[in-house]
């Protein structure tokens, strides 16, 4: 029964967390951002409703009303200052501008009103229901739960049945459909954001009476308010205000079983994380959208550029005066750890937003070690990197099943429920106290903070190198990249025999291991450990300052570390008696800097150079050349080692069949296609063709067996089957928009070895085409372009280097979705000239599905027809236009049509 009492007594919280979740849905409904601001909005609301309503004397309904509407109008202001101008910015700067928000709300709120915590009486009833014998729960709770149904259905209602929800649906995905419906996508969007912060508002205000002010933890609300809208799949009302009522009742009631801090808000969160990753997908489905990713640059400046740069701090510390020191150390440190997040989210595109969690639970254990045991600093390092590594592992687990921003707000969680239980808990970390690191020293040598500041520093600058030579080589590598390729699209990654799973896992890990450096050498540096710097908010100042410097460059790194507070910048700043005001700064330049460089400082500048250098060339050709992109080296293609590399195998697929839901998408398909046979796949729009090809290559999961050779490979990850020699191309190309031309040739066939990744680490081998690479760029006749970006060349190539990235990796059976689509009569012909050839020259089993009719007549041996899912018929070309079935279902017409007379 006490259960159950908790269980309802935490229903109020509940409700607020449910109000504040379909806050967070009504924006992503609208704009596919996830508004990390929610709580800060809320809190900053309190604040005003506290004020008005005590200190003005406003009737609490009255203040409620007033507050709610400041809220709304302030989203509106938010929105078309600063969400508007950067519609078409990355997913991620644009959470990144709400994270600025956040930063902004919280600092202003704590400089005006200081950051002591204030209880606030309450202005509901404070009568009590009783329940049962000698159980009773407050009327106020149960308001709270009134009004969140109300407002819940009355979202449900108007984003179901009015026009307003049906312009709402399309505004993020097609607003130019939205446009021809008469609406406004700004003002759609807009009135989305006057909701979501409406609901903040309302809820600072309701939430008040329970919580009292608190400038630290009431920002964090949007922490359980995330988690209650991905648990309703960031779109439903209903879900949403479910979840949130369960999260309420599961913290009290955990609350009143675990004592120990953290444990309560923690259990709920991990229960809805896991729930989360178990719905999650390991692959995004084909209908997915794909969000638009920051900049990532080409590590240009290589070795010499991070030889450069350290070499500059270090004659900095030495030269300057002594106040350059600490400054100059911290600005490496947070670089170190910057770096961290330009591996995991700049190249490999996962938005983490826990990095000093990792740091913090390497550094906590490394400290123990060293408290306990006297260890030095060395080997403090090495346990603090390495400890790292399983935390980092544990963050990436969500990661391989979700991404975007639900990974964003899963990671998020971890940072609080790590921050909660072990960095708040005194018998870990030696409370007020902190634990005694000893005497710091390197092999006898002693880098004591107090006794040798500058050797503290060349200690740190000299793992800034190691760090950023290890990151150039990345980038440089074959595993950087495989990375590029998994950010930029992973079914396709996928598809070329590239590990989706063993690509994040290693990237997570090596991110945690720098983080872990990073926790050790910031909580050392005093000889007293203490663990307050590695919250949640600073991983979130962390993360914008990363991102505002540009989040796939080394440089964004260093531009996160200058402007760290205790950094170059901040120091400077506080020599003019501005420090206090330093986060209220960085939150709006941060919001400034975005909407004016959304890219980051360190990209928009190399931009401006380039330009400038182009200018320059333009006007003084004899002098000044413009630098030219790195070609793949591609001298002349063997066509004979690169068709004696393709084993011929035949494709054998017995009753193969993928339900989506109730749509039966592909049932009891069955194919067989031999090497040099060209297979026509066809039937009218919506047959299941592409489904078909998508569970052939193991994209979606089906039942039935396909067999390669005697092989059956039904069983295996996509990955494998590509290595087994299954390759196919998309429908919608699906290039990795990171890497030339030549690169996407290469990128699937250069080896994915541990071996070969840690010797790339050291030492990055030269990128190089395979010989069949090499012969598939021949074949395609993309010689010229390889050093081009696939979004430099045209659509009908871009079509073509999809084609030879399957070819390259000499496939016994090529899989091709409407390779035609789009193409020019000419290319047209061009490409059946090509197919012929690689399934009679170079030996290869196709599978071809087409809409362009002359195509198929005239290159296939067989053709096999779908229709509602199933085979209608097959045979050859003339026995398919003879089929008085297939004629009714998809050809049409009366006489039946020979090669060369059918329109496309
Ligand atoms: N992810 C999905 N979720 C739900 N239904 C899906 C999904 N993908 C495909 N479908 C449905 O499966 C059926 C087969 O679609 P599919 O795209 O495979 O047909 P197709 O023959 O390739 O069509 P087209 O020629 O237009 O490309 C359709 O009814 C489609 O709406």
């Amino acid at each position: 029964m006490n259960v159950l009492l908790y269980a309802i007594i935490g229903l109020g919280g509940g409700a607020i967390y449910g109000l504040l979740a379909q806050g967070i849905v009504a924006v992503y409904r609208s704009s596919g951002v996830l508004n990390f601001a929610q709580g800060a909005i809320a809190m900053a609301a309190a604040y005003v409703f506290v004020d008005l309503h005590t200190r003005f004397s406003i009737p609490a309904a009255a203040s409620v009303a007033i507050v709610t509407a400041l809220a709304a109008l302030f989203g509106v202001l938010f929105h078309f200052l600063v969400m508007a101008p950067m519609r078409r910015a990355s997913t991620l700067a644009r959470v990144a501008a709400t994270l600025g928000l956040f930063i902004t709300l919280q600092s202003a709120v704590a400089l005006h009103y200081g950051t002591d915590s204030r209880l606030v009486h309450s202005y509901l009833p404070s009568s009590a229901v009783h329940l049962w014998s000698g159980a009773a729960v407050g009327v106020d709770r149960l308001i709270l739960v009134a009004i969140a149904i109300v407002v819940t259905a009355i979202a449900w209602y108007a984003y179901r049945f009015t026009q307003f929800g049906r312009l709402t649906a399309g505004v993020w995905h097609d607003p130019d459909a939205v446009a021809a419906l008469g609406g406004s996508p700004r003002l759609v969007a807009a009135a989305n954001w006057a909701a979501g912060s409406g609901l903040a508002g309302l809820c600072g205000c309701l939430i008040v009476p329970l919580t009292g002010l608190q400038t630290e933890t009431l920002p964090m609300l949007v922490v359980p308010a995330v988690a209650a809208a991905i648990a309703g799949g960031f779109s439903s009302f209903p879900g949403a205000l479910a979840a949130g009522l369960v999260l309420g009742a599961a913290e009290s009631v955990v609350s009143n079983y675990i004592s120990t801090p953290g444990w309560a808000q923690a259990v709920p969160f991990l229960g809805i994380a896991a729930l989360f990753v178990a719905r999650g997908r390991s692959l995004p489905v084909r209908a997915e959208i794909q969000e638009a990713l920051p900049k990532v640059g080409r590590a240009a400046f290589g070795r010499t550029g991070v030889l450069g740069a350290v070499a500059a701090l270090f004659l900095a510390a030495h030269l300057g005066p002594a106040s350059w020191v600490g400054p100059i150390t911290t600005t490496s440190m947070v670089a170190i750890v910057g770096l961290s997040i330009v591996l995991v989210t700049g190249y490999a595109g996962q938005l983490t937003l826990a990095p000093y969690a990792l740091s913090g639970i390497g550094a906590l254990l490394a400290a123990n070690a060293a408290h306990s045991w006297g260890w030095p600093l060395v080997p403090s390092l090495l346990v603090g990197a390495f400890t790292a590594v399983p935390a980092g592992l544990l963050v990436a687990i969500p990661a391989l099943r979700t991404r975007g921003a639900s990974l964003a707000a899963i990671t998020l969680a971890l940072g609080v429920v790590v921050n909660d239980v072990a960095f708040n808990n005194t018998d870990w970390t030696g409370g007020f106290t902190g634990l005694t690191t000893g005497p710091l020293s390197v092999f006898g040598w002693s880098v004591d903070t107090a006794l040798h500041p500058v050797r503290y520093a060349d200690l740190v600058l000299v793992i800034l190198l190691l760090v950023g030579l290890l990151m150039v080589h990345i980038r440089k590598g074959a595993f950087g990249r495989r990375l590029l390729a998994v950010r930029g699209n992973e079914r396709a990654a996928a598809s070329i025999g590239i590990s989706v799973r063993s690509a994040k896992l290693v990237a997570f890990s090596l991110a945690a291991f720098i983080a872990g450096l990073y926790g050790v050498l910031a909580s050392f540096q005093t000889g007293v450990a203490t663990f307050t710097g590695f919250s949640a908010f600073s991983s979130i100042l962390l993360v914008g300052t990363v991102v505002l410097g540009g989040v796939g460059y080394g440089g964004g790194a260093v531009v996160g570390g200058v402007i760290a507070t205790g950094g170059i910048v901040s120091t400077w700043l506080g020599f003019t008696g501005i420090a206090d005001y330093l986060p209220l700064i960085s939150g709006l330049a941060l919001m400034l800097t975005l909407v004016i460089q959304p890219s980051g400082i360190v990209p928009e500048t190399f931009a401006a150079w380039r330009r400038t250098g182009l200018l320059l060339a333009e006007r003084f050709p004899a002098a000044i050349r413009p630098r030219r992109r790195r070609a793949v080296p591609h001298e002349a293609g063997e066509p004979e080692k690169a068709v004696a590399r393709v084993r011929p195998l035949e494709l054998r697929v017995e009753d193969l069949g993928v339900r989506f839901g109730e749509v039966r998408a592909v049932e009891e398909l069955s194919l067989t296609v031999r090497p040099g046979e060209i297979l026509g796949l066809i039937g009218p729009n919506g047959a299941g063709k592409t489904t078909a090809i998508d569970a052939i290559s193991g994209l979606v999961p089906a039942r039935g067996r396909v067999f390669l050779g005697d092989e059956v490979i039904s069983d295996r990850p996509p990955h494998r089957r590509a290595g087994t020699g299954l390759a196919r191309s998309f429908q919608g190309i699906e290039l990795f928009d990171d890497l030339t031309i030549g690169e996407n040739v290469m990128v699937g066939h250069e080896g994915g070895r541990l071996g070969g990744l840690l010797m790339d680490l050291v030492r990055p081998a030269r990128s190089e085409l395979s010989a069949t690479g090499r012969a598939a760029v021949g074949l395609f006749g993309l010689e010229r372009c390889s050093a081009d970006m696939p979004g430099e060349i045209s659509f009908g190539r871009r079509r073509l280097v999809g084609i030879a990235r399957a070819v390259a990796g000499a496939p016994s059976v090529l899989l091709l979705d409407e390779p035609a689509a789009g193409l020019g009569p000419g290319e047209v012909q061009e490409l059946i000239v090509l197919l012929r050839r690689l399934a009679r020259e170079w030996g290869m089993a196709v599978v071809l599905v087409e809409h362009h009719m002359e195509m198929v007549m005239t290159v296939c041996d067989r053709i096999q027809v779908m229709n509602l899912g199933r085979t209608l018929a097959v045979g050859t070309a003339q026995e398919i236009e003879r089929h008085p079935a297939v004629r009714a279902a998809y050809l049409g017409g009366d006489e039946p049509r020979t090669p060369g007379t059918v329109p496309s």
